[in-house]
C-alpha cells in the first residue's frame, strides 16, 4: 500500500488507493456509535495494508497482476532503495551544510516519476496511462549540467577512488552503487519496450552525478579520499 500511495502522488494522482479508502467507505467506518455526540470523530488514516499482495502477486499501474518476482517489481524495488540511499546521503550532507541538498531532493522526486514509468508497462498501457507516466529527456540534461559544474571544480582523477571521504561522501558512493543496480534492472525493461529509454538514460547519468558529488563533498569537507593501493601479497 505504501508504494501505491507514493505512486499516486508521484504520478500526479495516477491511481486511487484501491483498498483501504474504498473499504472504509463501504463499511461505513469514519464515525461510530462510540464517538461522543456533538463532537467530530477523530480523523482516521486509511489502513496502509490491503492484504492483496499476500499471495505473492501485485499490480502494475495498468491493472495487470504479476508475480512479485517479476522484473517490474525488481526495478521498482531497486528504485525505491536508491531513493532511500540518497535520502540518507542527503541527511548526512545537510548536517554538513552542503548546498547540493536541494538537488538530491529533486532527484528523489524524479525517482518517484521513474517508478511511475516503470509501474506502467507500455505493452498494457492505454494512451492516458502513457501520458501520465511519460519521462522526458529534460532531467537527463539537467543532470549533465550539474555534473559539468562540479567536475570543473574537482582535482583530476589520478587513481581509483574508493568509497570514502567522510560520511556524506561515502553515502553518496553507496547511492551510486545502488543506482547502478537500479540501472541493471531497468535496462532489460527498456530493451523489451516496456519502459521509456529516458529512464535508463537518467539512471546512467545519475550514477555519474553521484560519483562527482561524492568527490565534491569530500573536497568541501576537507576529507581524504582513499585510493586503491595494490595490497601486498
Ligand atoms: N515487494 C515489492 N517490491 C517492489 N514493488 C512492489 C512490491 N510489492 C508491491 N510493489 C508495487 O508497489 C505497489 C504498492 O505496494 P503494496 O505493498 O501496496 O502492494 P501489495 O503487496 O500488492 O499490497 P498490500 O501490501 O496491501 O498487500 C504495488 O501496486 C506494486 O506496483
Amino acid at each position: 500500500m505504501w508504494r501505491r500511495a507514493a505512486l499516486a502522488i508521484a504520478g500526479r494522482g495516477l491511481r486511487e488507493p484501491l483498498g483501504a479508502a474504498g473499504r472504509r467507505g463501504q463499511s461505513g467506518e469514519g464515525s461510530s456509535a462510540r464517538d461522543p455526540p456533538g463532537r467530530d470523530p477523530p480523523a482516521r488514516s486509511p489502513r496502509i495494508y490491503t492484504r492483496t499482495g499476500d499471495s505473492g502477486f501485485s499490480s502494475t499501474f495498468t491493472g495487470e497482476r504479476r508475480p512479485k518476482g517479476d522484473r517490474i517489481f525488481e526495478a521498482l524495488g531497486a528504485t525505491d532503495e536508491l531513493s532511500s540511499a540518497i535520502g540518507l546521503a542527503g541527511e548526512f550532507s545537510s548536517e554538513k551544510g552542503h548546498t547540493f541538498v536541494g538537488q538530491l531532493h529533486k532527484v528523489q522526486c524524479m525517482l518517484q516519476d521513474v517508478g511511475s514509468n516503470l509501474a506502467t508497462p507500455l505493452s498494457s498501457a492505454r494512451e492516458a496511462h502513457r501520458k501520465r507516466t511519460s519521462f522526458s529527456e529534460k532531467p537527463v540534461l539537467e543532470l549533465e549540467q550539474w555534473i559539468d559544474s562540479y567536475s570543473e571544480q574537482l582535482p583530476p582523477l589520478r587513481a581509483f577512488i574508493l568509497p570514502s571521504g567522510g560520511r556524506s561522501s561515502a553515502a553518496l558512493h553507496f547511492s551510486r552503487a545502488v543506482c547502478r543496480r537500479a540501472e541493471r534492472c531497468v535496462v532489460p525493461l527498456v530493451q523489451a519496450g516496456e519502459a521509456d529509454p529516458n529512464v535508463a538514460k537518467y539512471l546512467n547519468r545519475l550514477s555519474d552525478y553521484l560519483f562527482v558529488l561524492a568527490r565534491y563533498a569530500a573536497m568541501k569537507e576537507g576529507k581524504e579520499e582513499k585510493i586503491y593501493i595494490k595490497p601486498e601479497p
